[in-house]
């Protein structure tokens, strides 16, 4: 492959899913480049979730195909799509409230997960990993705190980094900014750009303030569909993208 060209990590190939007859989604193609971070919005029904569903294996497409990493996906079984390095954030073990933070990142390092593991003492490379986990998510304050005590943005971060304790190659973030103040929103698209570049990261919100802080590229679904691909300035200078909004323009042009 020449050298000049980023490799494609996840490539969705006309992909068409359907609910007893009702088609979710069209004929949808999406190519997300490895190491790059993508938005990806769309108004109610669009077909955003059930994309991510279908990336994941939860959903099997009709016709089309996933592939990751020059792989099909499409026909495996969820936990090996996993086990292929892609994690949605839902999909994070849960919070343990009766542990602190650094005891959740812990045991979401440990590359043991036995039980028999998990009673050894961590090694100093988990413990590491525990505390870069805890830089990345800017925790480390937080450290000897118990989750349960967690602001909800915090705990949030906290879930994130304990997705990417697994080190996935691929990130899937729904929603991650619902129900934050501004503050915790933009220290989330801080910490999302941090991890752009190690991880593939793909984010689904409707926070058009969010969207324009991540500053990445946007596609548009609508009807289940690939409706446009552009920046947001572009986007929102799209009569037909402003139509598709049409009764929530709002939600398109919110700053803050
Ligand atoms: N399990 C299902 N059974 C039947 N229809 C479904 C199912 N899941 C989704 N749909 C339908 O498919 C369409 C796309 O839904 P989807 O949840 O993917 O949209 P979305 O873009 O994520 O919307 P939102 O922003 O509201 O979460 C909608 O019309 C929805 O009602």
């Amino acid at each position: 492959m020449p050298s000049e060209l980023p490799e494609t990590l996840l490539d969705v190939r006309d992909i068409t899913v359907s609910f007893d007859g009702f088609k979710a989604i069209t004929n949808l193609s999406l190519s997300v480049p490895k190491g790059s971070l993508r938005v990806l919005i769309g108004p109610n029904g669009a077909g955003k979730s059930t994309l991510l569903d279908t990336i994941i294996g939860k959903v099997r497409p009709d016709t089309g195909e996933v592939r990751f990493a020059g792989q099909v996906i499409s026909r495996l079984p969820e936990h090996r799509i996993a086990g292929l390095g892609i994690c949605r954030k839902f999909q994070a073990p849960g919070v343990l409230e009766g542990l602190t933070v650094r005891e959740n990142l812990l045991l979401t390092a440990r590359k043991d997960k036995g039980v028999l593991g998990i009673l050894k003492a961590p090694t100093r490379a988990e413990q590491e990993r525990a505390d870069e986990l805890l830089r990345l998510t800017g925790l480390t304050e937080r450290a000897g705190v118990l989750a349960a005590s967690l602001a909800h943005g915090e705990k949030q971060w906290l879930e994130i980094g304990m997705v990417v304790a697994a080190d996935p190659q691929l990130l899937l973030l729904d929603e991650p900014t619902a129900g934050m103040t501004a503050q915790e929103t933009a220290q989330t698209a801080e910490l999302i750009h941090a991890l752009a570049g190690r991880h593939t990261v793909l984010v689904i919100d409707h926070d058009m303030h969010f969207v324009e802080l991540l500053g990445a590229p946007i596609t548009v679904l609508h009807q289940g569909q690939v409706f446009r691909e552009g920046d947001l300035e572009t986007l929102r200078a799209d009569p037909d993208v402003m139509e598709i909004y049409l009764g929530r323009p709002r939600e398109l042009m919110a700053h803050g």
